[in-house]
């Protein structure tokens, strides 16, 4: 388990990231979102040991990390860093060679990542020919070319279109399915919603929110309830203490207590069928604007 604690870092009078805490569990998909400017890049940084920090530790299984652990680490950097001219399965074999791997493994390491990222037909091309959305499947497969313990990636879905979302999703699954902690920032919250398996949310420099995606969305229920009965619902609207937020036929979203929801409910139950009673559980977008403000 990889774990950061209590991390502050200022850039000269101004805190960048105020007593950040976090774990990302062996074999949990970690998703790490925030706003530009939130913190992010920094705490990756620190994470790997490009920056310091002020205070506080960054530890992996309960021991504080040592540069022989970080070279065991897979890092996608926010600053893109392939040479140029290099070409895709050469660069590959270059990286892992670094990283200490024999060149027959290196070899074949780089043509399994450039296969699975599908990145077969430009093999052989330089870096710098390579559309961006390839460039940026070429740095996944830096990250992960040496079988890493460990991921740390930013934004490594930026620029992806939507199929190529799926397939660096199948890549990290991967990853994560054998063991290795996966954490990577993302702006786009459906495809953090939709994969990961853990959360962590973070504004102005401090975490506002982490824990597993329903653990979340339970957290941040909120006091909207949703029922769905055979008839029109009309009714809702005249009883006290519930405010109605919409409303279609048989279906109604409002707010109440939870007494004024069972409430409803008793009264649905009276008067007929009900298909469906439950608590509304927001999207992570809704949670994202609540715990950012
Ligand atoms: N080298 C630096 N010198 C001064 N300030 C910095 C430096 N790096 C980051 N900052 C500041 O620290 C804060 C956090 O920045 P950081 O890059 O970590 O955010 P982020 O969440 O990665 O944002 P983005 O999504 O825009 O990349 C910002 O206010 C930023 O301006």
């Amino acid at each position: 388990m990889l774990e950061i604690r209590d991390v502050t870092k200022h850039f000269g009078e101004r805190r960048a990231l105020d007593s950040v805490s976090f774990t990302v569990g062996e074999g949990r998909l970690t998703g790490f979102v925030g706003g530009n400017g939130a913190g992010k890049t920094t705490t990756m940084r620190i994470m790997l040991g490009v920056l310091a920090a002020d205070s506080g530790t960054v530890s992996l299984d309960g021991r504080p990390l040592t540069a022989d652990d970080r070279r065991r680490f897979g890092y996608m950097p926010e600053e893109r860093g392939l040479y140029p001219k290099m070409k895709v399965h050469e660069q590959l074999v270059y990286l892992a060679r670094l990283r200490g791997l024999r060149a027959g493994d290196a070899a074949t390491k780089a043509d399994d990542l450039i296969d699975r990222l599908e990145l077969t037909e430009r093999r052989d091309e330089p870096i710098e020919k390579l559309s961006l959305g390839n460039q940026q499947r070429a740095q996944i497969a830096a990250a992960l070319v040496h079988d890493p313990d460990v991921l740390v990636l930013d934004e490594p879905f930026s620029g992806l279109d939507p199929m190529a979302v799926e397939t660096v999703l199948g890549v990290l699954a991967e990853r994560a399915a054998r063991g290795v902690p996966v954490l990577f920032s993302s702006h786009q919250l459906d495809v953090v919603e939709r994969l990961c398996d853990d959360i962590v949310v973070i504004a102005g420099g401090s975490i506002r929110a982490a824990g597993t995606r329903e653990e979340l969305r339970a957290a941040n229920a909120g006091k909207q309830w949703e029922l769905q009965v055979a008839d029109d619902a009309a009714w809702v609207r005249e009883l006290p203490d519930v405010d109605v937020v919409e409303f279609d036929g048989g279906y109604v979203l409002f707010e109440a207590e939870p007494a004024g929801a069972q409430s409803v409910l008793q009264h649905a139950a009276r008067r007929g069928e009900v298909h469906r009673f439950a608590p509304r559980r927001p999207t992570l977008t809704e949670i994202f604007r609540e715990v950012v403000q």
